[in-house]
């Protein structure tokens, strides 16, 4: 099993007697992007801030690369690298001396490896332009070559895609994919777009009340949900009641969820009981639904809670 890259442990933050964040444990893992989602105020920005060193956690620690951030401060924020909402940059500059400046910054950075990160980020033709002259969409995607350049092990972006059109955002999405497969990079997103996280992750991390209340693969075949249609509904909804699924009504049917094999018995049930099957097929339940679900802030009055 690959070793997780980055491990918050037990991190808390209490200020002024209010606990902002308790006890929260997360593994992220080389090549995996991870979202992180919250309702406004629930600690989202306080979390980032005790990853990248901001600010001290009152009990708990980060460890990156099986350093913890704590003790060995220098070493372990070498391996991160950080994207903001509106990355600075020098725009009366062309995006390459912009590169070529924040390179000073770190040892080791090679001409070479500046012309790497801007073929990653899709800026050959326009690098050598002032950045006055980018697309906001442009401007994010060199934040992003300036944060691979000293080849960090860990990415962590804030918001990064806010004030993107749909077109900017799809193409700064795919980049990211890109990076994280082709660096092994793992990627720690934050983000209010639900269905932007959906498309762009492969887990996502859910806080309230700076409490993680689910950490789940999103694309994970063993969490399925299924649009069942059949007639007469009455007796449908009693037989999936009476099997204990969770369901909730949509449309001529419900969408249940339950395991991929479950589904064959649960058919021939329903036809040996002179039920009509009309539909019976996978659902893709969206993010948006689960999140609201789990955050209490969705329509889950329909729902069969058992
Ligand atoms: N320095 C501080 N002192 C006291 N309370 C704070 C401080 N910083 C943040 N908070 C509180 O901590 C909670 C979490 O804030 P945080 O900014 O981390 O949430 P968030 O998830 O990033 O929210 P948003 O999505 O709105 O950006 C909020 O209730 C906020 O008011």
């Amino acid at each position: 099993m690959t070793e997780p890259i980055v491990q918050l442990q037990n991190l808390s933050k209490t200020i002024r007697g209010k606990q902002l964040i308790q006890q929260l444990n997360i593994d992220l893992y080389p090549g995996q992007i991870t979202g992180f989602l919250g309702p406004n105020g629930a600690g989202k920005t306080t979390t980032i801030r005790m990853m990248t060193g901001l600010m001290h956690p009152t009990e708990g620690n980060v460890i990156i690369d099986g350093l913890s951030l704590k003790e060995h401060y220098e070493e372990a924020i070498s391996k991160v690298g950080v994207i903001v909402e509106n990355p600075e940059m020098y725009k009366f500059m062309s995006g390459y001396k912009n590169l070529l400046h924040f390179a000073r910054m770190h040892k080791n950075v090679t001409k070479e490896r500046i012309q790497e990160v801007i073929q990653q980020v899709g800026l050959e033709n326009r690098i050598h332009e002032k950045v006055s002259t980018y697309s906001l969409g442009m401007r994010q995607r060199l934040g992003l070559a300036q944060a691979l350049l000293h080849r960090p092990k860990f990415l962590i972006l804030d918001e990064p895609t806010n004030g993107l059109d749909p077109a900017g955002i799809r193409e700064f999405r795919m980049y990211l994919r890109k990076i994280a497969s082709e660096e092994g990079v793992s990627v720690f997103v934050s983000s209010h777009l639900l269905s932007e996280i959906e498309l762009m992750c492969d887990r996502v991390a859910v806080i309230q009340n700076g409490q993680l209340i689910d950490l789940r693969d999103i694309h994970n075949e063993s969490s399925s949900f299924y649009y069942v249609e059949a007639q007469p509904k009455e007796q449908v909804s009693a037989y999936l009641e009476q099997c204990d699924f969770n369901f909730v009504a949509e449309n001529q049917g419900y969408v249940v969820e339950m395991k991929k094999e479950d589904v064959p018995a649960m058919t021939t049930q329903l036809v040996q009981a002179g039920i009509q099957l009309f539909a019976v097929q996978p659902h893709q339940k969206t993010l948006e639904d689960q999140f609201l679900e789990m955050t209490g802030g969705g329509q889950i009055a329909e729902a069969n809670s058992k």
